[in-house]
């Protein structure tokens, strides 16, 4: 019998899943690492536990303090599900344009929610920015302190997945592991997997897997920032290179339309039963390019980020869908196999 001692002990230690249409698509082995199946549901919640952990070895994190985010939601749940376990609390600052379901787990956890107007970065009045000038003034009035998890230019953010992501990968693998492929919120997941991957094999490859409206393939094809068109998903998209980003490996770069990602969500939850969220289907298409590029025969993972129950409101609703102009698989909107009258006659 295994035993973990409280939620914190729960987090990390996903499987790899073998994706069996990529792989059968490509002839290479296109596995997903399982971070819905982390206690918050995604993959932040590593994140969130490093940088709880981080302030509380600084000093900067007493017993009972406030812990405040500026977060598209995820890290925020990540956050509050950690608070709880060990007695603290939490003031997420969210863009209005998030999913509900997110807002309603944040507040189901326990966080006092701060819905802001989503402005760009450069604006002051960015939730990142106003979560800075929020967790400075709690640091003053609050009796036990307050900090703010900062998980943009946090490097903690990353030291989780230099600690734990790359190594669990590796370790399951035996290091039999060719390439690595993840989308960008922080880049927190990409830079850590990668470093750690690339000190124990200079030959595995690393791939960024972006949404329209981010800077980074730019970045990384070209060296210049630059943002072209929008996306559904939520959670990527990054115009800057944060802190997290700063010397990550990259050796390739991929831009993945909507189209494309919003396809393979419903492909993977239709035929392999996996319910996941818009990034996870960036990051199976920058899968399926980088197993292209390196040619059959080769392992490639990638993250499954968050579970798709998140997005229902979203991605999984026919008529938001429609409003995207984006195509809606039939499926989903099929109803009345089952004729209860029929049978109860
Ligand atoms: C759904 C989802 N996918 C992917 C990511 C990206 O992870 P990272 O911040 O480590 O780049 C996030 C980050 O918030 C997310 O919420």
């Amino acid at each position: 019998m295994r035993i973990r001692s409280g939620l914190v002990e729960a987090i990390g230690r996903t499987p790899l899943i073998r994706l069996k249409r990529a792989s059968e698509m490509t002839g290479c082995e296109i596995l997903g690492k399982a971070e819905f199946m982390n206690p918050g549901q995604s993959v932040k919640d590593r994140a969130a536990l490093w940088i709880i952990e981080d302030a509380v070895r600084r000093g900067a994190l007493q017993p009972g303090g406030v812990i405040v985010e500026g977060t598209a939601g995820n890290t925020g749940i990540g956050l509050a599900l950690v608070a709880n376990a060990l007695g603290y609390r939490t003031v997420i600052v969210i863009p209005d344009t998030q999913s509900d379901e997110k807002k309603q787990m944040l507040r189901l956890a326990g966080a006092e929610l701060v819905e802001v107007p989503a402005v760009p970065y450069k604006d002051p009045n960015n939730y990142v920015k106003l979560s800075g000038r929020l967790a400075e003034a709690l640091a003053k009035s609050e009796p036990a302190g307050a900090i703010w998890a900062n998980q943009f230019d946090n490097v903690a953010n990353r030291q989780a997945h230099i600690d734990s992501t790359g190594p669990e990968i590796w370790d399951d693998l035996d290091g039999k592991v060719d390439g690595f492929v993840s989308a960008v919120g922080t880049g927190g997941t990409l830079a850590g997997t990668a470093m750690a991957l690339k000190e124990r094999s200079k030959d595995v490859k690393i791939a960024l897997a972006d949404p329209p409206g981010a800077a980074l393939y730019s970045f990384y094809t070209t060296g210049e920032l630059k943002a072209e068109g929008s996306s559904i998903t939520e959670g990527i998209g990054q115009g800057r290179i944060t802190a997290n980003l700063e010397d990550a490996p990259v050796d390739f770069a991929y831009q993945i339309p909507d189209a494309e990602s919003v396809q393979i969500c419903f492909d993977l939850l239709e035929h392999e039963g996996l319910c996941l969220g818009g990034s996870s289907g960036v990051n199976v298409a920058g899968a399926i390019r980088l197993a292209r590029e390196l040619g059959p025969g080769h392992t490639i993972v990638t993250i499954l980020c968050d579970y798709g129950t998140r997005y229902q409101s979203k991605l999984f609703d026919p008529s938001f869908l429609r409003s995207k102009s984006l195509p809606v698989p039939a499926w989903l909107e099929k109803h009345g196999r089952v004729n209860l009258a029929e049978v109860m006659e």
